[in-house]
């Protein structure tokens, strides 16, 4: 992970944000840290139980949320104990993070009090719009509260003081808000929510103003923090800014092998490989397919290629805008195109359940060259999921390629077997 660029990483979390629709349902244990361990613990299994403002509840139905999901089980009873208690929470993208801060914060506001009394950091300026999103969604019917966004082009008049009760924004902005400009007055903060602090500290500049920020803000303030991940660097960032924490951690499901068929085949350059892949899609039948390559020109070149050949192809490539990409994997899932050439800086941690063969037209390589395994299972992971069986193939087109792949089959402790693509009859053999 740590190659992937600073950009690549709140563009990810962006993609998987505009492209989710639904929660990702895991049945990984929740590992619960308490600040105190003799309090009890407790969870809950409904919304009602946690006694929300009924505007609240209204909301969260209205967003179709019948019960809490996993991550929110635990983290919503925490967030929104008496006295208030600091919580620091890590679950993968998707489980329902968002949703449960969002919550707290719309909980402990009192829109009498016409100021600033909850502040969330976002990393960027679209996740920050992202996340503003689900609190006028959750908020709808609450339409006394109001929400300011501390975002670059926001400007607001010299002198002014805010008068919204919830403030999203960058780190810079709000800074900015908080001191220079004393838009916000910090003091008056009773929540500080730190929102994708993996993707945050990625970001130059942003750990040290989020740093700045948090220490304007009054003792008791309650201090949430939130990230996909929990590297060294983000678990050191989060005990920094958030004192005496609860801390709670929903491990990933694990990914595995077991499920998919791996093969190779062996080529001598970039042509051989794409007639074998002609091949392949010529012998059997493939629902839908992700073609991964190592650039953005060969992944240009054999979508090209194919089309050529009469199939439905679909690009996903680093040049395109958030939101383009955005589309494209949404007429992937609806099935639009059959096949997706993407590279893996594009397509990292993006599902699509329907895909039942990944081609690897490239291995996956971290950038020194050596072979990526964590991508590796990533890429092709994603094809058995469910219990459904998957196939992945690997294009092999030189000693250094077959030593890589040998590297992976080592680290997984996995053979992958070779695949004559010119025998047709042992390709659809494959398919079985
Ligand atoms: N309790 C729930 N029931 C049903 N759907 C939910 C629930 N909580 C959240 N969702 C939905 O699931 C999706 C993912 O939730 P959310 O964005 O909160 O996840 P996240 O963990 O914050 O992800 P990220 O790490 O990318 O920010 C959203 O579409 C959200 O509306």
């Amino acid at each position: 992970m740590q190659w992937l660029f600073r950009e690549d990483r709140a563009a990810q979390s962006l993609l998987n944000k505009l492209i989710r629709s639904n929660l990702v349902d895991t049945t990984n244990q929740v590992e619960v840290l308490q600040r105190d361990p003799t309090s009890p613990l407790y969870s809950v299994k409904s919304f009602e139980e946690l006694r929300l403002k009924p505007q609240l509840l209204q909301g969260v139905y209205a967003m179709g949320f019948n019960r809490p999901s996993k991550i929110q089980e635990n983290a919503l009873p925490m967030m929104l104990a008496e006295p208030p208690q600091n919580l620091i929470a890590q679950s993968q993208s998707g489980t329902g993070k968002t949703a449960a801060f969002v919550l707290a914060m719309l909980s402990r506001v009192e829109p009498g009090n016409k100021y600033p009394q909850c502040l969330c950091l976002s990393p960027t300026y679209e996740l920050a719009l992202q996340t503003g999103k689900v609190i006028e969604q959750m908020g709808n019917f609450y339409p006394e509260l109001k929400l300011a966004y501390a975002v670059r082009g926001n400007k607001l008049e010299r002198g002014q003081k805010i008068s919204e009760q919830i403030v999203i924004g960058t780190p810079g902005t709000v800074l900015d808000w908080c001191s220079k400009l004393k838009f916000i007055d910090p003091k008056k903060i009773k929540v500080f929510v730190l929102d994708e602090a993996d993707v945050m500290i990625a970001t130059q500049g942003h750990q040290d103003q989020s740093i700045r920020i948090q220490r304007m803000l009054p003792r008791d303030c309650q201090m949430l923090l939130f990230s996909a991940t929990f590297e060294d660097s983000v678990w050191k960032f989060a005990q920094k800014v958030v004192p005496d924490p609860n801390i709670i951690k929903l491990k990933r499901e694990e990914e595995t092998l077991d499920t998919i068929k791996q093969y190779y085949v062996l080529c001598n350059n970039r042509d051989e490989k794409f007639r074998a892949l002609c091949n392949i899609y010529g012998a059997i039948t493939i629902a839908q397919a992700m073609i991964f390559c190592h650039t953005r020109k060969t992944a240009g070149w054999l979508a090209a290629e194919l089309s050529r050949e009469g199939h439905q192809v679909a690009l996903l490539s680093g040049e395109m805008m958030v939101e383009q990409r955005a589309a494209v994997i949404e007429r992937f899932r609806e099935g639009k195109e059959k096949v997706l050439v993407t590279t893996n800086v594009c397509a990292r941690g993006i599902d699509v359940e329907q895909v039942s063969v990944v081609i690897n037209f490239d291995l996956p390589v971290d950038k020194d060259g050596n072979p990526d395994n964590e991508t590796y299972l990533h890429r092709i992971g994603r094809t058995g999921r469910f219990g459904k069986r998957g196939l992945a193939i690997n294009m092999v087109d030189s000693k250094h390629s077959m030593n890589i792949l040998n590297r992976i089959q080592e680290h997984f402790n996995k053979k992958i077997n070779k695949l004559d693509t010119d025998d047709l009859d042992e390709i659809e053999k494959i398919n079985n």
